[in-house]
């Protein structure tokens, strides 16, 4: 799978032991994100933009998370949505992860890659009855149900196939998780979940489910939450359901606390502090003895990937200078839809003086900016430049616009890489298009 490069490079930037050039939280962490793989061979074998994975970083965060809930040990299902890729897919079903999906798409994804269907749990607002059905097809794990209109269709569906699917209440717990407004969902406002009163009511209510066995909780507030105290709030009211629920009588088989826990895409940002997120859930389960379930995906793939651009221009505004890469919000799309932060690494060998710039990408929108006004060493024409934190949400919310075809993506171990997808071509960018000169009559 993995082709060894030519050791063309000398450089001094992946050379342990040898002075690095530049920043030093930044140059550790391209450092070990290219793992012994030349970024400028790279960048010649395969072109740029392109997004590269540390097979080693992404196994070290699955440990390390591990290692954090040793003492209350969980299945960990990857949020999909973060990293689709086959190659993190099946590092992911190698490492004995499950995923969680939110489409059919995901769901073929997963399955296709080797995560066996007995490890996937299905979440979402909008599950159509053919995804549905699909799901119950395939023997997934677990529905996570978010209205009653869902769980009707799920019990009439399981029904027409003589299954019985198991259901968990994705609960609402309305509460802020203190992170971007976009990527928030467990307030009363949010469109996921249903309210602990109703989550209650559906079970009351739930002997009359022939064919789903609601017998779950699950709860997710929001993505890059960094503050362990939404998280004790969030699945402490899941706890406090669980017991009031137990006492009534029903068997709770699995409590799914979601995913959420952030990363630090920049030096002053603060680390989750794993050691209370993993006391928060102890504290609100404690006693639970069913089956734990967590959905990280950021936390397992942000920082083990970065998008790798080339310089194609230095031009001097009147009153900025911008940095325009080959890349562009098309590839990236976190910096202009939440204006995230993600750290911008110059990758040529001898330090230079520091300048001020835009950094932009070639697409015709303002927003087509990854970084105003960052002081970082000066660059030119040609030269590459890592864009850090990209290994979640970076390739999965790529798209076409402006006609640029998606970036490849590459996986690198050890020195080796293999080219996980290569750049899309013309050809494949517009495929199944066709012009409108055959009309039907509706
Ligand atoms: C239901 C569900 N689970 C898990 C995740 C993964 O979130 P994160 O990448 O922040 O861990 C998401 C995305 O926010 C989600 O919607
Ligand atoms: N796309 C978001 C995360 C969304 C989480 C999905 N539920 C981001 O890039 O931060």
């Amino acid at each position: 799978m993995f082709s060894p490069l030519a050791p063309r490079w000398m450089g001094r930037l992946l050379f342990p032991g040898m002075p690095i050039m530049i920043a030093s939280s930044d140059s550790h962490a391209v450092e070990t994100v290219f793992d012994g793989v030349d970024p400028h061979a790279l960048a010649q074998a395969v072109g740029t933009p392109c997004y590269v994975y540390s097979a080693a970083t992404i196994r070290h965060r699955i440990a390390s998370l591990a290692t954090a809930l040793r003492s209350r040990p969980a299945t960990l299902c990857y949020a999909v949505k973060a990293n689709p890729s086959f190659a993190v897919l099946q590092l992911m079903a190698a490492e004995g992860v499950g995923a969680d999906i939110v489409s059919e798409g995901e769901m073929w994804r997963a399955l296709r890659a080797g995560i066996p269907a007995g490890r996937i749990v299905f979440s979402g607002v909008g599950k159509q009855d053919r995804e549905i059905l699909a799901a119950l097809d395939a023997g997934i794990s677990r529905f996570n149900v978010e209205s009653a209109d869902e769980l009707a269709s799920l019990q009439r569906l399981a029904s027409e196939r003589g299954r019985v699917a198991h259901a968990a209440v994705r609960v609402n717990p309305d509460v802020d998780a203190l992170t971007h407004a976009k990527i928030s969902t467990g307030k009363s406002e949010n469109k996921f979940g249903v309210s602990i009163d109703e989550a209650r009511r559906w079970f009351a209510g739930s002997g009359s489910l022939s064919h789903v066995r609601l017998d779950g909780l699950h709860v997710h507030i929001g993505s890059q939450i960094v503050d362990v105290a939404p998280f004790r709030l969030a699945i402490g009211r899941v706890g406090d359901l669980w017991r009031e629920l137990v006492a009534a009588g029903h068997a709770i088989r699995s409590i799914d606390v979601g995913g959420g826990l952030g990363v630090r895409y920049r030096a002053s940002d603060r680390a989750v502090d794993m050691a209370g997120y993993v006391s928060a859930i102890r504290e609100a389960l404690t006693g639970f003895d069913g089956a734990l379930l967590l959905e990280p995906g950021r936390y397992l793939v942000a920082e083990a990937g970065v998008l790798l651009t080339r310089v194609l221009r230095v031009k001097q505004g009147d009153e900025r200078q911008f940095l325009v890469l080959d890349a562009a919000m098309n590839d990236l799309a976190r910096p202009s839809l939440y204006d995230a932060w993600h750290d911008i690494v110059p990758l040529h060998e001898t330090p230079r003086s520091m300048q001020v710039y835009d950094v932009v990408g070639p697409v015709c929108e303002t927003g087509d900016t990854f970084a105003r006004e960052r002081e970082m060493e000066a660059c030119r024409p040609g030269d590459l430049v890592a864009i850090l934190g990209a290994g979640a949400y970076g390739a999965s919310m790529a798209s076409t616009y402006n006609s640029r075809p998606l970036a490849a993506e590459v996986m690198v171990e050890n020195g080796r890489y293999a080219v996980v997808r290569r750049r899309q071509t013309f050809d494949e960018m517009i495929a199944g298009e066709q012009p409108a000169n055959d009309w039907q009559i509706a």
